[in-house]
């Protein structure tokens, strides 16, 4: 029977947990949507990630999605949870993590939980319930301009309070630095009870501490960072899976349009084949613009082979935060149009850039189970699934879902050794 059972807010962050998991001991798959009968490659898993698009959704059918993954997770035999969401704390002007956080507790009778979006390894840092990007205030960051969840503020406790019934309160660095128990007491004291605790971490070592701390909680909730500190039953030994496409022709997919994206699409587009997706021409016949698109990959397959061409919606050069209110469900429809007809046409290996886009592309494909392969780069894995195309036709797919910000410059060109 699974141990853990996580609930991710969108697919990229799902696998990115995965990954995590995976290194630290726990067989673990991702599931599209609530879990069915899932298995780890034959082997009853450790843990279970539960892939959801929620982070953008309105707060009701976030909160409704988040308890149906949490039932089935229990159904399934799961007796702690995790609730991952960004590492930017990713939310809308309403906001969803308040709300499913407070709708986890009660369904689970908890009092309360901790809220732990550090990501040391990725550059995300919490000092004073302030989360800084690298050497950035988020508010500071390029996350304060993007399209969906623009952050304008780097305060977890101002950002969170509105979202959420219970208090918020801080369990600054000076006590995670004393230790587990230090935490531990900070946790239970009985101001503690009912509320929600930012805890501050800076390192690798203070996710330690605070996993130990919060190892009797029913529910923790953070980005992928916090799963360091768990130890699950196979440390060392649990088994990454394999590629069951193998080699074939590759195209990069990029709705993202965060800064690090961006910065990817800059320096493929001096090496791979390319093409923007232009609004425009979207608005004005989306049937024609994704037959355009598959055309140019599919060329590009014929008289490029070995180079995957890349179709991406932002540069750089596009004002997003001012994007009309259409054009992120246009890109995404696109993009997850161009996947399932690029699969159809004998597509192998699929590289998603962004959570949203990944999201729409994965549930396009009808992929049910991810099952989790190679690191890429922190947070970022090949994961094995079967995309089922109309008529029944099943097609194995290797799919490498890329949160916005992760990633080195050159991973757009350099991801595929992974899979060799
Ligand atoms: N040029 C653009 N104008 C407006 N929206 C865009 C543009 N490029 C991408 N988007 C949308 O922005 C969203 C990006 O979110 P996501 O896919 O989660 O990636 P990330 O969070 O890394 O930016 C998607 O919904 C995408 O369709
Ligand atoms: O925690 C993280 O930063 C990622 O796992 C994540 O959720 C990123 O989201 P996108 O930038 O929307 O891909």
């Amino acid at each position: 029977m699974p141990y853990l059972g996580a609930i991710a807010d969108d697919f990229t962050g799902a696998t990115d947990l995965a990954t995590m998991l995976v290194a630290r001991g726990f067989r673990t798959v991702v599931t599209v949507g609530p879990p069915g009968a899932a298995s780890a490659d034959g082997e009853e898993p450790d843990a279970v990630v539960v892939a959801l698009k929620s982070r953008t959704a309105p707060v009701d059918s976030a909160v409704r999605d988040s308890l149906a993954a949490l039932h089935a997770l229990r159904d399934a035999g799961c007796r702690r949870f995790y609730f991952k969401y960004c590492s930017t704390f990713d939310s809308t002007p309403e906001g969803n993590i308040g709300p499913v956080a407070d709708a986890l507790l009660d369904e689970l009778g908890a009092p309360g939980t901790v809220v732990v979006p550090a990501f040391p390894a990725t550059g995300r840092t919490v000092y004073r319930a302030r989360l800084f990007v690298h050497d950035d205030l988020l508010d500071e960051s390029p996350m304060r301009n993007h399209p969906l969840t623009p952050m304008r503020d780097a305060h977890l406790g101002r950002l969170l309070a509105p979202q959420t019934r219970r208090p918020v309160r801080l369990v600054g660095h000076e006590t995670v630095r004393a230790g587990a128990d230090a935490v531990r007491r900070a946790l239970h004291e009985p101001s503690a009870r009912g509320t929600l605790s930012v805890v501050d971490a800076i390192t690798d070592e203070d996710l330690r501490t605070v996993a130990a701390a919060t190892d009797g909680m029913p529910l923790v909730t953070g980005a992928a960072g916090l799963a360091l500190g768990l130890s699950g039953p196979h440390e060392g030994t649990a088994s990454r899976a394999r590629s069951t496409a193998g080699p074939g022709p590759g195209v990069i997919l990029s709705g993202s349009a965060s800064a690090t994206t961006r910065e990817q699409v800059r320096h493929a587009r001096g090496r791979l084949p390319h093409r923007k997706l232009e609004l425009t021409a979207l608005r004005a016949d989306l049937d024609g613009a994704v037959a355009a698109l598959t055309a140019f990959v599919r060329d590009a397959w014929h008289t490029d082979p070995g180079r995957p061409p890349l179709l991406y919606a932002a540069d750089g050069t596009e004002e997003t935060s001012e994007a009309p209110p259409d054009a992120a469900a246009l890109i995404e429809s696109a993009l997850a149009r161009c996947a399932v007809e690029l699969v159809a046409a004998g597509a192998h290996r699929l590289l998603v850039a962004g959570g949203e886009t990944s999201g729409a592309v994965v549930t396009a494909l009808g992929a049910g189970t991810l099952r989790v392969g190679a690191p890429i780069a922190p947070g970022v894995p090949w994961v094995h699934t079967e995309a089922r195309l109309a008529g029944g036709r099943v097609r194995p797919v290797d799919l490498a879902l890329k949160s916005g910000n992760f990633g080195g410059r050159s991973m757009f060109t350099t991801a595929w050794e992974e899979l060799a």
